[in-house]
């Protein structure tokens, strides 16, 4: 695993210091899914590496350069709906084709989501996006038999805003990841940020790494984004399938 640092004394304004591991960079995912040079992505990991960037922009940025109009995602844990709006309208298409799949285990959560699609995206769009009361261990329940999944993304932790006691688990995130590399079709991507400041937070991280780590290097590229002086700052992965 190769290891890059990127430190802040290009300006010392700054002082975020990242420690990017990773199989292969982040750019190599362009090879697969674009010969194009996509800028913006440059402009937006730049953003992250100074401070100026959240991590779910890095991770909406890397999903516009998977995803294609018409593609199927999985958001699986929809919350109050900010990445459910993003992926769909990443995929959402004229012809109705592009379905989001969302879920998540409060009703609260998906009533969140449905209100924000009501205000951001029009009807027709919003038909495209099918919310499920459940578990994301279970999402292959949900999905019609042999879906060819583009994109799966977790937003881990707890409901902003919501009851920060419910939140997701090392148990369920690692049946779900398991359940998504089935799904996934070649070129889909499996998306995470993961929180660590609260109870269990830190064991959740672990699993995702240890989970990710043990991929065919063959068949998956695997990365993390990580701050290394704001420990408890979100940390990115992603796990795209060659
Ligand atoms: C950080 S929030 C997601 C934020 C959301 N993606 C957004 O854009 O606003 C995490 C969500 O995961 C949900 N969650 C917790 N455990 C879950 C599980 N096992 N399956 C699905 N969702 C779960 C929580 O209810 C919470 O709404």
């Amino acid at each position: 695993m190769s290891a890059l640092r990127f430190s802040s004394r290009f300006n010392p304004m700054l002082s975020n210091i990242i420690l990017v591991q990773t199989k292969s960079l982040l750019f190599s995912f362009s090879s697969f899914s674009s010969s194009v040079r996509k800028p913006w992505l440059e402009d937006e990991l730049v953003g992250y590496i100074f401070g100026k960037k959240k991590a779910t922009e890095v991770a909406h940025l890397v999903w516009r350069h998977v995803l294609h109009k018409g593609d199927i995602v999985i958001d699986a844990t929809c919350g109050n709906g900010y990445d459910t709006v993003a992926m769909l309208k990443m995929v959402a298409d004229e012809s109705g084709h592009g379905r989001v799949y969302g879920m998540d285990i409060q009703t609260e959560a998906l009533e969140n989501t449905s209100s924000l699609l009501d205000e951001t995206v029009t009807q027709k769009e919003k038909e495209l996006v099918k919310l499920f009361p459940i578990c994301h261990s279970r999402m292959d329940e949900v999905l019609p038999e042999n879906t060819a999944v583009r994109l799966v993304a977790f937003n881990l932790g707890y409901l902003p805003g919501g009851d920060k006691g419910i939140i997701t688990t090392s148990k369920t995130t690692l049946l779900a990841l398991e359940a998504s590399k089935k799904m996934l079709i070649l070129g889909g991507l499996i998306s995470l940020v993961v929180y660590v400041g609260h109870p269990g937070g830190r064991e959740e991280l672990e699993t995702v790494e240890a989970f990710a780590s043990g991929l065919c290097v063959d068949g998956w590229i695997c990365c993390k984004f990580q701050m290394l002086n704001r420990p408890l700052a979100p940390v990115l992965v992603f796990i795209f399938k060659r």
